[in-house]
This record gives C-alpha cells, structure tokens and sequence, in this order.
C-alpha cells in the first residue's frame, strides 16, 4: 500500500472546495492553474479573505521573526541521499504512534480560536483528520465542545491549557475523560500570555474588543464577514471559549478570556499529579531541551511535541529541528514528534531522519480549513500525502524510518 491509500483524500483536485460547481467549470475551461498546489500555496489566498487582524493572529510571530525564519532555515540546512534501483511499489507511510496506525506521520495542530475565524472549523478539522487517517489535536481554546468534536473524530487529541489549581484540574480531566479522549496533550509552554506586535498593530486582542477600527477592519472583508462570521453567529450563536474550563467558558468578548493560557506556576509536580490519574495517553507539547524530555519519559509521558509553538511566544528560542537530535539520543524510546515550519514532504522526512516520529502541521492547514472547510482541508492534506508518496519513491524509501539509515547529507 502506499501513502496514497484509501484512506487519504484525492490529490488531483485542483480548485478546493467551497467553489461552486459552476465557477469550477468556468475556471478548467479557461484553463485556469490549479491554485493550491503546495501548503505556501494557502497564506497569500487567506490574506486576501481574512480582516487584517485575524490574518496577522494566525500569520504571526513573536518579536522580529527571527525563530520563525530559523524554524524554515533548519530544515534547509539537510538534504537526503537517494537509493535507486529499490523497487518503490511497495512503499508505504503509514505509521504507528502510541498504539494506533495512521495514513502518515503528519497531523493538524492545536488552533484556538478555530471556528471564530473560519465556520464550524474545529469540525471540520477533526472530519478531515479522521477521513484522512492522521492525528488531530483539539485546543483547549476553542469553541466548539469537545463533546461534539470527539463524536465527529474520536480518535481526536485534547490539547489542553491547564491551570495550576489542582481541584480544577482534576474537574478538567475528568470533562475531558468523560467526553471520550483518550489522548491528552498538555501545551506546556505558555506560562505568561505572548504579545505578537503585528496583532496588536492591527487590533487584533483576546477577548475581542469592538471597534470601529476592528468593524471597518471586517466589513472591508465581506467574503469573510458573511460567509464565515455571519454564518457562525447565525448557526451557532455568540462564540464561547467552550473547553478551556470544567463547564461552559466564557464569550470570546468576557474579560476572562484574557487570562487562558498563562498558568505561570503550573510546574512539573502537576504533570506528576496528572500522569497519575490519567489513564491515557499523556503527550507534552512544547518540550525543547533533552534534559526536560527526559523528565517527561521518568514522570510516564508516552510522547512530547518538540515545539516551539510556531515561534508565536518567544523570538530567541531554538527551532525544533535543531533540538530534536540531542532529545532523540536523550529518549530513544520515546514517542517524539515535532511541529513549527513543517511545510513540506521533505520536512516530514528530514524530521523523521533526526528522530521524530512524526509531525504536525499548523498554520497552513488552519488556512486551508478557513478557506475551504472540510474538503479544503483534505485537498491540503492530500497536496502533503502526494509529496511524501512521491519523494519515498525518488529517495528509494519503502519505509520512513528507512530515512534514518545513513541518508542524511548536512548542505555545505
Ligand atoms: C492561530 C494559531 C493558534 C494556535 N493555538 C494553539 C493552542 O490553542 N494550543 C496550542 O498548543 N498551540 C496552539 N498553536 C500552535 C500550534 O499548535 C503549532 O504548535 C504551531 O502552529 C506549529 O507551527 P507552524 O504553524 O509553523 O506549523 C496555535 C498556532 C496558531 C497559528
């Protein structure tokens, strides 16, 4: 079997979905080029629909983009070392993390704030994700409940934010227990709220405050403002940060929506309390030193996100590519995977050619989704299963992890 299996979404499908039958048509007479034909393909076509505020939320970085850049540049520092004359056919990028197979190595991020900006979203991206057998992660910020999600996916991943109270926590799980989870992730990397200026230059905060800015920012954006806002007001009502506590949370206009995400005491004895009354699953995303990878594999982790969150928090911090071998050599029995700047087959490979296991893929896939739903999703999940499928045949790999086999090349 191949990455291209029937588990995973067609691949030629040039125009996403969400374009009526009839304008598709036009465009294949005209002749029209395909116009998402790689995940850089999505942010240009998102600005162009988003108000400038929710564009830069997802677009942006921490400081002066310098950890952004180096999450891109890492990967172009290694090349890899084809073997020919392999017999492809049998090639295959299914994968097996914690106990389950997936399609491939490559999953969906955790978004908060998902389905504020494109409709009914977090559904959207679990359907896909199940559709397309890969991992997918729902944030604790979001707005749909986790309880209708996990019906639409339930093999879906909980990405919480957790608070240091430890009665609270304790609700938390169970919530999240009682929906059917049985894979926890904890981002543990946001102890202080971050501050990406070019959000806040375009008036971009958390809870939302009207504006006229903010209005003019939206009604000059009505394919958005009608097509994804009205519909969510209209279907769906006002939004609530719905899984960030143990019952309803609060509008995404209440001033307590400021404090999500910043749990600054929330420490290792936490993780320590919570691997002990979680049955499941407990994943650390966040982690980029050996010495904390391996704390998380003593307290009974079964895997870590090497992350640096998109660089979205902190502008002076290492890429994940550059942290992942020493944590590899520190975990060899781990389950590691890795996200920030993963755009490409070639990414996913490198990756797994340094350690990881697997990767996730944030804000192309989040754009994606905005812009097509569901089945824009799964075009852009096929674009990066075709990738793979086509470059394990270049590179003669009938196995990922074959990658690992002295195939690597650092670019001189
Ligand atoms: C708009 C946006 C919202 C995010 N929200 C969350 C979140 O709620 N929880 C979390 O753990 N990570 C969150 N992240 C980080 C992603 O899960 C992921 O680590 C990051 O986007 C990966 O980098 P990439 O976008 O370069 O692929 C968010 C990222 C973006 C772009």
């Amino acid at each position: 079997m191949t990455a291209t299996d029937q588990t995973l979404p067609a691949l030629d499908e040039p125009i996403p979905a969400r374009i009526p039958g009839w304008l598709r048509a036009i465009r294949a007479r005209r002749g029209e080029a395909p116009r998402f034909l790689n995940l850089h393909d999505y942010a240009p076509a998102a600005r162009r629909l988003l108000p400038r505020a929710l564009f830069a939320y997802i677009n942006g970085s921490a400081g002066d983009g310098r950890a952004l850049a180096a999450n891109r540049a890492a990967f172009d520092r290694w090349c890899l070392v084809p073997h020919v004359l392999r017999g492809v056919s049998r090639r295959s990028a299914r994968t097996h993390l914690m106990g389950h197979h997936y399609a491939m190595p490559v999953g969906i991020s955790a978004f908060g704030a998902a389905a504020v900006i494109g409709f009914d979203a977090d559904r959207a991206m679990a359907r896909a994700a199940y559709a397309a057998g890969v991992p997918y992660q729902l944030s604790a910020n979001s707005i749909t409940p986790m309880e209708d999600v996990i019906r639409d996916n339930p093999d879906a991943w909980f990405a919480a934010y957790l608070p240091a109270n430890p009665s609270l926590i304790d609700r938390m799980l169970t919530r999240i227990g009682r929906a059917g989870f049985r894979t926890l992730v904890i981002t543990v990397d946001v102890p202080v709220a971050a501050r990406r200026e070019d959000e806040t230059r375009a008036h971009y905060a958390m809870p939302l405050r009207p504006s006229a800015r903010l209005a003019f920012d939206m009604l000059s954006h009505p394919r958005w403002l009608l097509g994804r806002l009205g519909r969510t007001l209209l279907a769906r009502g006002i939004p609530h940060i719905q899984n960030i506590t143990p019952g309803r949370g609060p509008s995404i206009f209440a001033r307590s929506v400021g404090a999500v995400g910043g749990a600054a005491d929330f420490n290792w004895d936490h993780i320590r309390a919570i691997r002990r009354s979680w049955p499941g699953r407990l994943v650390l995303k966040g982690i980029l030193s050996a010495q904390d990878a391996v704390t998380a594999q003593q307290i009974g982790a079964d895997g870590i996100i090497v992350s640096n969150h998109g660089a979205r928090l902190c502008d002076c911090v290492i890429s994940p590519l550059e942290a992942l071998p020493a944590i590899r050599q520190a975990c060899p029995d781990l389950t590691v995977l890795l996200d920030s700047g993963v755009r490409r087959a070639g990414d996913v490979i490198t990756a797994i050619a340094l350690g990881a296991d697997g990767v996730m893929i944030g804000r192309p896939f989040f754009f994606a989704t905005i812009l097509g739903g569901q089945p824009g999703l799964a075009h852009a999940i096929g674009l990066i299963a075709g990738e793979l499928d086509r470059d394990m045949a270049f590179l003669g790999l009938l196995d990922l992890r074959e990658s690992r086999e002295n195939r690597l090349h650092r670019r001189g």
